[in-house]
């Protein structure tokens, strides 16, 4: 790309770049009210702008951790409000903002960075792999009748929305993660403010109280189109055990004047259907990737995570940033870059895609994705890189 200037925009050119962004989601300006609490989802020094003799290209992120099998977190970066003029993409303007956000990254000495694709083609070139994945069901509230063991679940309170970014944000900070959660920043959490007070219908906050104080939570709209049923739709739901999980259902199905509870990009391994008498209450309705996933720091991330199982050296590829490839002894030590001959070969994509549990080496392998020296290693790579739960990160940035 010639002829263009790439830098760090000032705060007086960020509701510019939002424009941008939104215009290229095809989305209207964000209006004065809400820009002036978007504008707090911004972390200063973070959204990067490319300029002919006018801006034509963003992205920015926002530092977070992310959470990997074995519970540390890793130091990551949020990337979001990536977006090109629509009279100029396909002449490079993205491929040089994420030449110059890798750059950031590594001077800010950013582990891992994740983002939510708005279509499938565009960052595997980056090296982002598919790391977490959603899926989305409607609940059949007339049909969804708790099975007798399941537990009571402690008490539910309503909270109004001017309370909810401090107790929400108290309580997810408290609550385990699973691999691919991330720490919500306090710029996310301006974001989550901003957006309860956005849509039409209104929004309802729920908490559950466990024995230590709020232990899960759920926001959800109701809305019914004329005629039609009443839709409870789920917005955000953690929790941090079976009570918790438990007493935040037996509030749902209690609430009246719906027909349908509808879960958007839940965990692949959640299991709402086997609450119900009739399983089939709970009818998967769709789904697919949730985050991407970039390892930048190939080594700190592969020594930040729990190996299980027998130790194997594995050879990564990484033609955007070099410095990553290489081959590497990973066991239940940890992991160390070493000179052995490696028993596995994949693209640091790939390895992202397995990285946090979500995709099994020997799927991977099925795919062209990986390729295993000797077809018996499949056995060890999986147990190597398996993960207790399914990687889900639950967090929309
Ligand atoms: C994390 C987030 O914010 S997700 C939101 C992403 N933004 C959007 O979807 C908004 C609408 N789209 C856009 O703004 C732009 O088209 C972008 C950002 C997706 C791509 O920007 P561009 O400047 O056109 O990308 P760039 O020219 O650097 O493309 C690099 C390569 O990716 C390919 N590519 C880029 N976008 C796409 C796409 N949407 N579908 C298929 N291929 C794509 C290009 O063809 C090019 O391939 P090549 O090197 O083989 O020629």
């Amino acid at each position: 790309m010639t002829d263009h200037r790439t830098r760090v925009l000032r705060e007086d050119e960020l509701r510019a770049a939002s424009t941008l962004f939104r215009a290229a989601l095809h989305i209207k300006p964000a209006p004065d009210e809400e820009w002036d609490r978007t504008r707090h989802a911004y972390q200063p020094g973070r959204t990067l702008g490319v300029f002919d003799d006018a801006l034509i290209g963003t992205a920015r992120s926002t530092d977070s951790d992310l959470t990997v099998p074995g519970g540390a977190p890793v130091r990551s970066a949020a990337v979001t409000g990536v977006g090109v003029r629509a009279d100029r993409t396909r002449r490079g303007v993205l491929t040089e903002l994420m030449r110059a956000q890798f750059e950031d990254f590594a001077e800010r000495g950013v582990i891992a960075a994740n983002l939510w694709a708005s279509e499938g083609p565009i960052y595997g070139r980056f090296g982002y792999g598919v790391a977490t994945h959603g899926r989305s069901s409607t609940v059949n509230r007339r049909q969804a009748v708790l099975r007798p063991d399941v537990p009571p679940g402690g008490e539910v309170e309503l909270i109004d929305v001017d309370a909810a970014r401090t107790v929400l944000a108290e309580s997810y900070a408290r609550i385990s993660r699973r691999s691919g959660m991330m720490a919500r920043p306090d710029h996310w959490w301006n974001y989550f403010d901003g957006a309860l007070r956005r849509g039409d219908d209104p929004v309802t906050i729920a908490v559950h109280h466990g024995r230590h104080g709020v232990d899960g939570f759920v926001v959800y709209r109701v809305g019914r189109t004329a005629g039609g049923p009443g839709v409870l739709t789920v917005e955000d739901l953690h929790y941090d055990d079976t009570a918790a999980f438990a007493g935040i259902w037996r509030y749902l199905l209690s609430v009246d004047l719906v027909d349908e509870i509808s879960l958007v990009y839940r965990p692949l391994d959640e299991p709402v259907d086997l609450l119900f008498t009739d399983p089939r209450a709970c009818r998967v309705t769709g789904g697919g990737d949730e985050t991407w996933l970039r390892l930048l720091d190939v080594p700190a991330a592969l020594a930040a995570r729990r190996w299980a199982g027998e130790p194997l050296v594995i050879e990564v590829m990484d033609p955007v940033l070099e410095h990553n490839t290489g081959r590497y002894l990973l066991s239940q030590d940890g992991a160390v870059r070493t000179d052995e001959p490696s028993a596995v070969r994949l693209g640091v994509d790939a390895l992202a895609m397995a990285y946090l549990g979500g995709w099994r080496p020997s799927a991977l392998a099925r795919a062209g994705r990986l390729w295993f020296a000797q077809p018996a290693t499949a056995r060890v790579a999986d147990q190597l890189f398996a993960a207790h739960a399914a990687p889900w990160c639950g967090t929309f940035f």
